[in-house]
This record gives structure tokens, sequence and C-alpha cells, in this order.
């Protein structure tokens, strides 16, 4: 018999997604809070081992907040390096944390620090879906973060939240539960008094005349609630439903109860990887297309050719994400390129046949082959 006042959203899930920020593993005072961890590990643990026992991969942020105290500093600092040096130490402390505290269920947990850059090239998106599932499969708790060491300024995830919606895309999760410090999303800043908690989101006109705050009251998380309903978006728009709620309303959320909210899929279900190219990836340069071909990459589905490219802008490498330019400067698409920057200027506005016959063979390939774009449409 099914419970109606359950979720079914929740209850029919295989595979989830559990998100937890930074906010909800750390004391008051600065440093990974151990009861907490606990008790998320708790939650995720009965979750398992529910009739539908579905598949679990944490996203786990903390590991720059987890770092802090034993490198001496009191809060998080404002430049990069230091942030990097303090996930660095952080990331083990957590990880180390995590394994003492699913051993006492008797489960193994691996570590998958991904970055953006890595998830929009083919190979690496493979061999990562490859290590979750395979993880799943034989019973281990996967714990994702971003790979803060190597994320530099320009391709950081920027906040967990989203690398969690585009988890939840690559493993094919059927549920992404984003958990924080706070219950739900508010119709308004919740410390202040008379915001209600909104229970069900059906789509963006539902967040219409909100007030969505882009810093937590912690201090330690990045993005407050504005990352969250920006993953929202993106995981809801990739045909996979999101709760959000608190950390403490773990197995509640988990057990399909009415806690939180509820973000509907608004999309459907792809298993296309460039969902990454489109939301995790930093454009290194631009290229500008005359109109015949932004007509063929956009309408027509065609790879793009040096001889519709009429400028290059930045210094790119091949392999690297970049805007293509239409008319005005309108960004049409994004797409990883197969030269570096210093290469192009010379093969622009030539047929590849032509380029062919007079540089070699290597020479006669897309400036982007078409299954490396996404078209960015509005
Ligand atoms: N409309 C809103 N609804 C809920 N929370 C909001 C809203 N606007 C801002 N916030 C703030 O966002 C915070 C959560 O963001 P953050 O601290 O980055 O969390 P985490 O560390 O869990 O990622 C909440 O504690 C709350 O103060
Ligand atoms: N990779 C960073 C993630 C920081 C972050 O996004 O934090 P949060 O907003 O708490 O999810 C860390 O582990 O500290």
């Amino acid at each position: 018999m099914t419970d109606q006042t359950l979720r079914q959203e929740v209850l029919t899930a295989r595979r989830i997604v559990v998100k937890v920020g930074s906010s909800s593993l750390t004391t008051a005072a600065g440093g990974l809070d151990a009861d907490r961890v606990d008790a998320l590990v708790d939650a995720l643990a009965k979750a398992r081992s529910q009739p539908s026992a579905p598949e679990i991969v944490l996203v786990s942020s903390g590991a720059i907040a987890a770092g802090l105290a034993p490198l001496g500093l009191d809060r998080r600092p404002p430049d990069l390096a230091r942030q990097q040096a303090a996930a660095s130490v952080g990331q083990g402390l957590l990880v180390a944390r995590y394994t003492a505290s699913f051993a006492r269920y008797g489960v193994r947990v691996g570590q998958v620090l991904l970055t953006a850059e890595d998830a929009s090239r083919r190979a690496h998106y493979r061999n990562a879906y490859r290590t979750l599932d395979q993880l799943l499969a034989m019973g281990a708790m996967p714990i994702v973060n971003e790979n803060d060491t190597v994320a530099t300024a320009e391709i950081k995830f920027g906040d967990n939240d989203r690398l969690a919606a585009l988890v939840a895309h690559l493993v094919r999760a059927d549920l992404l539960v984003l958990l924080s410090d706070v219950d739900g999303l508010y119709d308004g800043d919740p410390s202040k008094p008379g915001t209600t908690r909104i229970d069900q989101v059906s789509g963006p006109h539902d967040l219409d005349g909100i007030e969505i705050g882009s810093t937590g009251k912690a201090g330690v998380g990045t993005g407050g609630m504005v990352t969250k309903v920006e993953a929202a978006r993106i995981a809801t728009g990739a045909g996979i439903p999101v709760v959000l709620t608190a950390a403490s309303q773990a197995a509640d959320a988990l057990a399909g109860r009415q806690t939180g909210t509820l973000f509907l899929r608004t999309g459907s279900r792809s298993a296309d990887r460039l969902l990454w190219l489109e939301h995790a990836s930093s454009p290194r340069g631009a290229l500008q297309l005359d109109p015949g071909a932004v007509e063929a990459v956009v309408s027509g589905g065609k790879s793009l050719l040096p001889a519709g490219v009429t400028r290059v802008d930045g210094e790119f490498s091949a392999g690297d994400p970049v805007d293509l330019l239409g008319e005005n400067g309108h960004i049409v698409a994004r797409g990883l390129v197969n030269f570096d920057a210093r290469e192009l200027p010379r093969l622009l506005g030539r047929s590849t046949r032509e380029l062919a016959q007079e540089l070699g063979a290597a020479y006669e390939r897309e400036v982007i082959h078409r299954d490396d774009l996404v078209i960015l449409r509005g």
C-alpha cells in the first residue's frame, strides 16, 4: 500500500545524491563537528537499509572549514591559495572522519574529487561515471568534493550545490537532496520575522518575488540560498527532483516525509555530458562567427569549421571551453575547441580541404566538433 502523505519522488528513487554544506558539519567555534558527521551518517545508513534500499552518493563540503583551525586560521581567508591549503588539510580530516563514522555500519567510503574542467571532457566524464557506478555496485559510499587543489579561480565550481546537481546528472540519480542549516526555501530571509517556508516549487514562476540571499549566516559556506536554487534549477531541468531541507532532518527527508521544500522536475532526463559544459565550465576565450556559421552551428547542428570564424579572443589551449559569438557579440553556443588560440588566426576563413593540402591532414579537423558543442538559448 502506498502512503499518499509520503513523497513518491523519494520513495521510488533508486539512486540518490545527497549534498551537505559546510555549515552543517562544523561547530560554532569552527572545525569539524564529529557529532554532526555521525548524525548525518546515521541518517544515510538508515536510508540505505530502507526496503527500497537506494544507492546513495554523498557530496560533502567542509574541507576548507575543517582545515582552518589546524592551520591556525580563525576564519575562511579571502585568498584562493590559503583556501586551497585549508582544503588540502581539511579534506583528509573530513574523509578520515567519514571513514570512521561509516565503519560503525561496516560501510567503506571512497573519495572522489572532481573539477568542472575534468567533467566536461569526454574521457574524464566517462571515467568519473565508471568510478562512481563501481563504488555503488560494490556497496561503498562515494564521497564527492571539488578538487580544490587544482581548481583555479576561473574554473572553480565555486559551490558544491551546483557540483551536486551535476553529479546527480552524471550518475543518473532519481533524486537530489540538498542539506543545509536552514529547513527549506523561505519566501524571504528566514532570519527576518514573518517569512514562511515554501513546501513545493513547481517551476521558475513559483520563485517570482522571493528574496533569495547569497550569503549564509554561518559564514563557512559559499553561495547561500542562491546557489541552492540554481542547483535545483539545473537538476529539475535535467529531470531530477530536489528536496532541500536541514541536515538535522535528513532521515525524515530520505524516508519521504514532508520536510523542507520539494522542487518538482521541469525537464526530461538525458545522459548528456554537455550539461557540464553549459553549467560548470568557464570559457577561456571566444570565437566570433560569420552569419553562415551561426546558422550552421545553431540551427543545422553542424560542427564549426575554420571557414566560419572571423576573430579569436583569449589565450586558450586545445580542449578548453570557448564561447561562440554571433551578431553583436551575442553568445550563441559554447564548445570544446580543438586548436590552441595561437594556431587559429592563420586558419580563419579557409576551407578544411585547402588547409589539409597546405599544412597536412591534422589541419582537416573541425574547430569544434558538434558533439562538443552546446547551444545556449536566450
Ligand atoms: N529565501 C531564503 N530561504 C532560505 N534560506 C535563505 C534564503 N535567503 C538566504 N538564506 C540563507 O541561506 C543560508 C544557507 O546557505 P549556506 O550557508 O551557504 O549553506 P550551506 O553551508 O548549507 O551550503 C541559510 O542559512 C539562510 O541564512
Ligand atoms: N570544496 C569546498 C566547498 C565549499 C562550498 O561550496 O561550501 P558550501 O556552500 O558549504 O557547500 C570545501 O569542501 O570546503
